[in-house]
């Protein structure tokens, strides 16, 4: 013991009068520390156990880790000097020292090693609890120390505070510059502090990147540091673990393979990793906790000279996500909601509450009803009333794709599924509804052969890209519409009875707009607003006789029918009603049968106006059947429906007119 440094610190301890002479923070942690009964001659620091150590360096690892790069280069640059470098938590306890074989002899002569805590309130005054208290940098060297075991030492303490605004700030711990008495330097505490911030901006930067990457909506992204060969996790944010479907957890500085399996069934997302191989928007399969993800992957290599550090960042986007914005941004959405359809006749009326109660149940719902009558907004709107409205609602229609591209449209295809296939092969239908809604249009002409797979994957529950062996679970609700009369397709044995009662499990029959009288002007209303609306036109006007035309007209189109009819109107004429006159030329069949005279009786009326002319037997009437029957391409019941008279009487007419 060095016997000057001794007596200095006992006469310290006698002699109030000559500690005022210490500086001020020193001076009044001196009071402290004797109101604390500190026993300046006894007291040594308690060391956390083993064990007890691995728990605090947990807690403290973004310091520990930050700190290390930076630590490890500095002691590097004072190979032969009596000093070293010590980390410490912000509960001062000692995490890691650096320096020299000779230096670590020293420290540990005298208290200093991994897990010992240099509390004020046992150990009374040091650089280290006192530099935590007041944020600032602080030296304590020889007899300022209140305990006798530290006279020896001189330590050069600065604090690592991550200031996130004004008022929030975050301490970390700190580094101090210690060694024995004998190398004191105030020059050292200017040192202590440069080397604080070099941790402090190294912290900063990744705790910005943290932030910055949280802030990336949808985007799970995980930096790997590279450098020692590892990939050691040094940023994540939380859309990564709501992406891969598991718990989040603290990922930090652990190895990715922790999070990501390195078995083969991951072959292709390692391989990218190991070779820092730069890749966009590239789709790839992962298995996590053996479920099958389908991801798209970018990665750009980083390196940051200052801290000599290298690495990949990854960034990851479930395919579900991105199909649902494709979804949304090509209109393939659902636009109509029950509160925007039109239609105000009791049977339509009872139609809408079916379908609204329909919608908060799983089951699929086939929807039946002429070509035009409002199917495909029906199917909308159950999509929107239900608990899948912000999933995507994906439209398909059976009909209009060609035979053999049908199984890829629907279902997608794997990477190398057939020569020209794509890289990441293609998404289908079904992959992009998952968890929405998938509306099959003119489900009646859908081929045979896919009408069985489409009952394979509604009974499995799942569904494999074409060419691929992975299974990917499903979980859609479909809705189907047809226009046929599913029930004579079974009989012809063109549709599969056993997928019909697959899709009907509620069937929804829309009645056609001339049964639905009610509607036709509300719906004329309603058209002509959104119409002059969209062209920039003053909103027009029908005639009555226009409106009595449309109430006892057919619509044999149905709403299509009508909305069509205003939309070519409106586009042409400036008039601010629309006349009789104007329309004629589109209903010429109808309009040779039209009796204004006769005024319409709803909702008795189960024919039309063309019955007015029923019994002149004129050669009017050979021409009036003549259009009637092309207007229902040939079908009796339709046509006598039609005309308003019966199936008997039409035949008679026909007969008469040498039409049969
Ligand atoms: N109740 C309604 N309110 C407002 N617009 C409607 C209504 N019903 C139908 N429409 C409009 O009529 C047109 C035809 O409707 P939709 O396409 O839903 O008929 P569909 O029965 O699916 O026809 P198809 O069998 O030919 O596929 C659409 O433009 C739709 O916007």
């Amino acid at each position: 013991m060095n016997n000057t440094l001794y007596s200095r610190w006992i006469q310290l301890h006698n002699d109030s009068n000559l500690r005022k002479n210490l500086p001020d923070k020193i001076s009044d942690s001196w009071y402290e520390s004797f109101k604390a009964n500190v026993d300046p001659t006894k007291s040594v620091p308690f060391m956390y156990s083993k064990k007890d150590f691995e728990k605090v360096k947990e807690k403290s690892k973004s310091i520990y880790i930050h700190a290390n790069y930076v630590l490890e280069r500095m002691y590097k640059c004072m190979p032969q000097s009596n000093l070293g470098l010590v980390l410490f938590d912000k509960n001062a306890c000692l995490l890691k020292l650096y320096g020299s074989d000779s230096f670590m002899t020293w420290a540990k002569e005298n208290y200093l090693a991994k897990g010992v805590v240099l509390s004020e309130s046992v150990v009374g005054t040091n650089a280290v609890s006192l530099g935590l208290r007041h944020r600032q940098a602080i030296s304590v060297v020889g007899e300022e120390h209140f305990s006798k075991f530290a006279i020896e030492i001189a330590s050069y303490f600065s604090p690592v505070i991550l200031e996130l605004d004004k008022n929030e700030m975050i301490v970390y711990g700190g580094v101090a510059i210690i060694g024995p008495v004998s190398e004191k330097d105030s020059n050292l505490l200017v040192t202590a502090i440069a080397i604080s911030r070099e941790i402090n901006l190294q912290m900063f930067w990744f705790n910005n990147l943290t932030t910055l990457t949280s802030a990336i909506n949808g985007y799970g992204i995980i930096g790997v540091d590279q450098s020692s060969g590892k990939n050691h996790v040094l940023f994540s944010n939380k859309n990564l673990f709501d992406i891969l479907s598991i718990p989040p957890v603290n990922i930090y500085y652990n190895t990715l393979e922790k999070i990501i399996d390195p078995s083969p069934k991951n072959k292709k997302f390692w391989k990218i990793i190991n070779n820092s191989e730069i890749v966009t928007d590239m789709t790839i399969n992962l298995s996590i906790n053996n479920h099958q993800i389908y991801v798209s992957m970018s990665t750009t290599p980083f390196f940051e000279q200052k801290f000599h550090i290298k690495g990949l960042s990854i960034h990851l986007n479930s395919t579900e996500r991105l199909n649902n914005l494709i979804s949304n941004h090509t209109g393939n959405n659902a636009r109509f909601t029950f509160a925007t359809i039109v239609g105000q006749s009791e049977n339509y009326l009872e139609i809408l509450n079916h379908a609204k109660a329909a919608a908060f149940s799983s089951s699929n719902i086939l929807l039946l009803g002429e070509s035009g009558v409002g199917k495909d907004v029906i199917a909308q709107a159950i999509h929107n009333e239900s608990p899948r409205r912000n999933k995507p609602f994906i439209a398909i229609n059976c009909a209009a794709l060609p035979k053999d591209l049908i199984s890829t449209e629907f279902f997608g295809y794997a990477e190398g599924a057939f020569t020209g296939s794509k890289k990441g092969g293609n998404v289908g239908k079904f992959e992009l509804a998952n968890h929405g809604t998938i509306f099959l249009d003119e489900i009646g002409d859908m081929p045979l052969d896919l009408q069985a797979t489409l009952l394979r994957v509604i009974e499995q529950k799942s569904f494999m890209r074409i060419g691929s062996n992975i299974s990917t679970k499903l979980d859609v609700r479909i809705i189907a519409a047809t226009n046929k009369n599913l029930m004579e397709k079974i009989k012809q044995k063109e549709f599969r009875e056993d997928l019909f009662y697959r899709l009907a499990i509620i069937r929804i029959n829309i009645p056609p707009l001339r049964e639905r009288t009610e509607d036709i002007l509300l719906l004329a209303d309603n058209f002509i607003h959104l119409i002059c609306e969209r062209i920039n036109k003053a909103p027009v006007k029908l005639s009555p006789e226009v409106k009595d035309f449309f109430i006892n007209y057919n619509w044999p189109g149905n709403v299509r029918e009508l909305q069509n009819l205003l939309e070519g109107t409106l586009q042409i004429y400036n008039d601010k009603t629309i006349t009789l006159h104007r329309i004629q030329h589109y209903f010429d069949t109808a309009f040779q049968l039209y009796d204004p005279s006769k005024t319409f009786v709803p909702p008795e009326r189960t024919s039309n106006t063309l019955a007015v002319n029923r019994d002149t037997g004129t050669s009017d009437e050979k021409e009036a059947l003549i259009n009637a029957l092309n207007l229902n391409k040939y079908n009796k019941t339709r046509t006598a429906k039609y005309l308003g008279i019966s199936r008997r009487t039409l035949y008679r007419k026909l007969n008469e007119h040498d039409l049969l």
